[in-house]
C-alpha cells in the first residue's frame, strides 16, 4: 500500500518541485556534482554516511564554507558553514527563517504540538511560559540531584569493577541514558523513574533505539515520501502517526507512551497540596497560570512539552558525555589534568568550610571546562539545522567563495521558500574559526580564548546548542550537569580505550549517535575500558 502512496506523489509532486527548482537562483554555487540523474539528489548519500559530516568536511574543502546540493526532484538546497551568514540566519533575521517542513513534521510524530516544531508566532508564546523553568538560578537548585545520581552511578560502575576484575570494558551509553533519565525524572517533574535501579518504565521501553528503528540509514521510498512534504497541504499530515511502517509506528507509539506518562505526571502536580513545587513542570505550570489566557499553553501542548522534554533532555546528554568519556579515553595526559584540578577546588572549597563543590566552583574548573567545550565542538549531537527562507532574502558571507563562473561573491541572493541548511558539524570545525588545527583534539584553544572570538551560537561560540531564538533552552542545565557527572567519574575511574579493532561511528538517525562498526546490530553504544582509580 505505501508503495501505491509513494508512487501516486511521484506523480503528482516532481513536476510541481521541478518548477520550484528553475525558479531558483542557485545555479552558479558550486557544489558536489549529483550521484546520477536519481530522483534522490544528494539526499541519500548525505543520510548514509559512515561517520556524520565527512561529507561536509570534503565539500568545506573543496567549495568553501558555503556550497549548493540537490535534495530529492532536483531541488536546490544551500548548506553554510560561514559564521556570518549562520549569525545572519540565526540572530539578525530574528524568525525570518522558518524550519523546514520535513524536520518539523517529523518532530511532531514524537514530540505533538511542542516548542520544537512551533511556527513563529506560537513559538515566542511557548517559550516565554517556559523560560522561568530554566533560569541560572533554577538550574543550581538541581546541583545536589546531579551530584546525587553521578555518584549512584559511580556505584554500579564500582559493582561491575568488584564482580568481574580491576579493570572491565564497559558500554558506558545505556547507564548514562538511565541515569540523565533518572535526573530528568527528578528535577523536571518531581517523579522517580528508577531507571538505575533497573525499573522497566514503559517509557523506557518506548523509547529504546526509538531514533536508530525510525531515522537511521531510512530507505529511498521514505526520502522521496518526506520530500513530498514540501508540496502537500498541511491536513495530510496529521495521517502520518498511522502509516503502518516501522519508522512511523515506532515515533507514534513513543508519542502515545510519554502522552500517557505525561497525563499522569500532570495530574500528580494538580493534585499535589504542595503549590510551590521547583521542578521545572511546577514552574511551567504556574508561570501557565500568571499568562492571559490567549497566550496560555493549552493541555495537548504542555503534554507535548513533557514528550519532547523527555527525548531532548535524556539521551542528548547521554550521548554527549559518551563522547565526552570516549575523547578522555584517548587524552591520558588530559584525563589526569582534569583529576588534578578537581583536587585543587575539592582543597579550596574543604579550606573555605564546604563539605562539596558549589555551584560557582565548576566555573573555576578551566581545563575541565576546556575539554567539555571541545568535546561538544568535535562531536555535536545534532548535525545539522534545515531553515526555509519565509521571504526572499539576501545572505552575507564572511568568507567569500567562488561561483561556477569564476566570479568571487560576498552575499547570496535567495528566493522565498529557499532551504538553508546550517551545517553545525562542518561550522565547529571551520578552520577560520577555530585555527588551522580545527580537526583535531585540542582544549587548549578555550583557554587562550582563540575559539571564542566571535559569538555566533549560546554557548562558547558553538553551534551545538544552535543560536538565536530558537537555541535550545537547556544548555545551561546540560552543561551543569555533564560538570557535576564528569568530576564525579574522572576523580573514581580511570578511562581507556579498549584494545584496537573497534572502530567508533558518529552514526546519523537525525541525532547523531555512537555506534560500533560491524555491530550496529547492537544499537548505541560506547565501550570503554574503565578501572578504579588508584
Ligand atoms: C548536550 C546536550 C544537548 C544538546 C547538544 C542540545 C542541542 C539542541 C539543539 C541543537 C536545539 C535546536 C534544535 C532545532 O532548532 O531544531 C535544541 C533545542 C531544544 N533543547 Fe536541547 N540540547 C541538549 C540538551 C537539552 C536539555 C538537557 C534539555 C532540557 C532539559 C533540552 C531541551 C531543549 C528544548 C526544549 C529545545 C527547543 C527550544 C526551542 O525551540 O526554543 N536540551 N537542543
Amino acid at each position: 500500500m505505501i508503495y501505491g502512496v509513494v508512487i501516486l506523489f511521484l506523480v503528482i509532486f516532481v513536476p510541481l518541485a521541478w518548477r520550484r527548482s528553475r525558479r531558483q537562483s542557485l545555479k552558479d554555487i558550486q557544489g558536489p556534482p549529483c550521484p546520477s540523474l536519481s530522483l534522490l539528489g544528494h539526499e541519500k548519500i548525505i543520510l548514509a554516511a559512515e561517520q556524520v559530516g565527512d561529507l561536509e568536511f570534503q565539500w568545506v574543502r573543496e567549495y568553501g564554507p558555503t556550497w549548493r546540493t540537490k535534495q530529492c526532484y532536483g531541488v536546490d538546497a544551500l548548506w553554510t558553514a560561514d559564521p556570518r551568514t549562520l549569525q545572519y540566519v540565526f540572530h539578525t533575521s530574528s524568525y525570518g527563517f522558518s524550519k523546514a517542513v520535513i524536520p518539523t513534521e517529523t518532530i511532531k510524530l514524537f514530540a505533538g504540538q511542542s516548542i520544537l516544531s512551533a511556527s513563529a508566532h506560537d513559538h515566542q508564546r511557548h517559550r516565554k511560559v517556559m523560560n522561568p523553568a530554566f533560569t541560572v538560578a533554577q538550574l543550581r537548585t538541581f546541583l545536589p540531584v546531579f551530584r546525587r545520581l553521578a555518584s549512584k552511578l559511580s556505584q554500579k560502575w564500582k559493582d561491575h569493577l568488584q564482580v568481574d576484575s580491576s579493570s572491565h570494558i564497559l558500554n558506558v551509553h545505556p547507564t548514562l541514558a538511565h541515569m540523565t533519565l533518572d535526573i530528568l525524572g527528578e528535577v523536571a517533574f518531581d517523579h522517580q523513574f528508577g531507571a538505575l535501579d533497573g525499573k522497566e518504565h514503559e517509557l523506557t521501553k518506548s523509547f529504546h533505539n526509538l531514533f536508530t528503528d525510525s531515522m537511521l540509514h531510512p530507505p529511498s521510498w521514505d526520502i522521496l515520501f518526506k520530500a513530498t512534504w514540501n508540496y502537500i497541504p498541511s491536513f495530510c499530515f496529521y495521517f502520518l502517526k498511522y502509516l503502518p511502517t516501522k519508522e512511523y509506528k515506532r515515533f507514534s507509539d513513543y508519542l502515545r507512551t510519554a502522552f500517557r506518562t505525561a497525563k499522569g505526571l500532570v495530574n500528580e502536580k494538580t493534585s499535589d497540596s504542595n503549590e510551590g513545587g521547583k521542578d521545572i513542570l511546577s514552574i511551567l505550570i504556574q508561570s501557565n497560570l500568571k499568562e492571559d489566557g490567549r497566550y496560555r499553553l493549552s493541555e495537548e501542548e504542555i503534554f507535548s512539552q513533557i514528550a519532547l522534554l523527555l527525548v531532548a533532555g535524556h539521551d542528548t546528554t547521554a550521548c554527549t558525555m559518551a563522547w565526552l568519556l570516549y575523547e578522555v579515553s584517548r587524552h591520558p595526559e588530559d584525563q589526569q589534568r582534569i583529576r588534578d584540578e578537581i583536587r585543587v577546588a575539592r582543597a579550596r572549597a574543604k579550606a573555605r568550610g564546604d563539605d562539596d563543590l558549589i555551584p560557582s566552583d565548576y566555573d573555576t574548573l578551566a581545563f575541565t571546562n576546556a575539554v567539555i567545550k571541545e568535546s561538544l565542538r568535535l562531536h555535536p549531537i545534532v548535525p545539522y539545522l534545515v531553515r526555509k527562507a519565509d521571504r526572499e532574502d539576501v545572505l552575507p558571507l564572511s568568507i567569500p567563495i567562488t561561483t561556477k563562473s569564476g566570479e568571487v561573491i560576498k552575499e547570496i541572493p535567495i528566493a522565498k521558500g529557499q532551504h538553508v541548511i546550517a551545517s553545525i558539524c562542518a561550522y565547529n570545525r571551520l578552520k577560520s574559526v577555530w585555527g588551522e588545527d580545527a580537526d583535531t583534539w585540542n582544549p587548549m584553544r578555550f583557554l587562550d580564548g582563540s575559539g571564542e572570538r566571535m559569538n555566533v551560537g549560546v554557548f562558547a561560540n558553538l553551534m551545538t546548542f544552535s543560536a538565536g531564538n530558537r537555541a535550545c533552552i537547556g544548555w545551561r542545565f546540560a552543561i551543569l550537569e555533564m560538570q557535576a557527572v564528569l568530576t564525579e567519574l574522572v576523580e573514581t575511574f580511570s578511562f581507556e580505550l579498549p584494545p584496537a579493532g573497534m572502530e567508533y561511528l558518529r552514526v546519523n538517525a537525525g541525532v547523531m549517535l555512537p555506534m560500533i562498526k560491524d555491530k550496529m546490530e547492537e544499537g548505541v553504544q560506547m565501550r570503554l575500558k574503565i578501572s578504579l582509580v588508584a
